[in-house]
């Protein structure tokens, strides 16, 4: 089944900033973020360490991992629907409900003392429901593509591989089938073939079920093998924003170029061209113009570390540069080393 576009945004992140702190010595750590993600659509939120990615995934679902972090501007659009206005009750019930979420390290987040098909039916109990848990987690389990799934249900997660854990909590996620998945880094903990195995699984899930995907990843490979649309986050912001083909073919902010060209080969997963110089700036100490500026090779001075750059619309997507389009020569990010 090929992807319900025609139909309104299941998600819709509407100028969605987030704080960390109250009054003056709060950081926004993410500035008026907008996406979109639609039924049977993956779309990918990529970009460095620290650029804000996993702000935004638990802005959603206000589930942030500080107490500190909260929602300091803008909308969260479920199916129309504004979360951000939602009391912590009533967002319980969207949770896992309507919004499944999986995130980097499957151990952390099952209990070790707990047979996973208990802990796959805990999302059913929560919302419920009582009759029927077993033939649901078997039948959850043989859709994760789990053989002799009777008996993985009886299973305590040390007994199974890092990939069994992390379809068990794809599973746990989809129980109660939610239109809306939210994956962040779910496959970083686990090695290349098993990582290849559930972004596969992914794909199926989002075909299948007209899944609605936000996946959270540093990783370009990952965003190739999954996604249909592609946000790069810089320091806070979405610097590009396009379908995955065109981004491939032709990035278009220097940052994005960057990151391609810092992707290991897919051939030999070994060699990459070269690595962005420098790190992305701390939180709240952004620079002043364009927040790449010191990193990028084409960056002019006198414009990009003076002036902001806003998103503009161009060949299809938008992107947030003074010189967008302008390619990036290889021997140019060598000398910014
Ligand atoms: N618990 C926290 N307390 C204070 N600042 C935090 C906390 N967690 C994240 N931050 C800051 O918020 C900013 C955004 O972090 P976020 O985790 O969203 O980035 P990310 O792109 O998801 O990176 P990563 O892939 O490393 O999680 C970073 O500057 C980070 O230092």
């Amino acid at each position: 089944m090929s992807p319900d576009t025609s139909s309104a945004p299941l998600l819709e992140l509407r100028q969605l900033s987030v704080d960390i702190g109250q009054g003056a010595s709060a950081v926004r750590v993410v500035r008026d973020v907008s996406l979109t993600v639609r039924r049977g659509e993956a779309v990918a939120l990529v970009g460095e360490s620290g650029s804000g990615k996993s702000m935004t995934a638990f802005a959603v679902m206000r589930l942030f991992p500080t107490p500190q972090a909260r929602v300091a501007g803008g909308q969260v659009l479920l199916a129309g629907e504004d979360l951000t206005a939602l009391d912590a009750a009533a967002l319980r019930q969207v949770r896992g409900a309507r919004v499944g979420m999986v995130f980097q390290d499957p151990t952390s987040y099952l209990d070790p003392l707990v047979q996973v098909g208990k802990q796959i039916a805990e999302p059913l109990r929560a919302h419920g429901r009582t009759e029927g848990l077993q033939a649901r987690v078997v039948e959850l389990l043989d859709l994760m593509e789990l053989p002799r799934a009777a008996q993985v249900a009886r299973q305590y997660p040390h007994e199974l591989s890092g990939g069994m854990r992390q379809r068990v909590l794809i599973a746990a996620a989809l129980a109660l089938q939610p239109a809306l998945l939210i994956a962040d880094e779910p496959t970083t903990a686990l090695d290349v073939t098993v990582q290849s195995g559930i972004l596969k699984l992914l794909v199926r899930l989002r075909r299948e079920l007209q899944l609605g995907i936000l996946l959270i990843t540093h990783d370009l490979g990952v965003v190739a093998e999954t996604c249909q649309q592609v946000n790069v986050m810089y320091a806070g912001e979405i610097v590009e924003r396009r379908p995955v083909v065109p981004l491939f073919e032709q990035p278009l902010h220097p940052y994005t170029q960057g990151l391609l060209g810092s992707m290991l080969s897919p051939a030999s997963r070994a060699h990459a061209l070269f690595s962005i110089p420098g790190g992305v700036p701390a939180a709240g100490r952004w620079p002043t113009g364009c927040r790449f500026h010191p990193r990028c090779p084409i960056a002019q001075p006198g414009v990009c570390d003076v002036v902001e750059p806003q998103l503009v619309q161009r060949l299809g997507g938008e992107d947030r540069c003074h010189f967008g389009g302008e390619p990036v020569a290889l021997h140019a990010w060598e000398k910014q080393e």
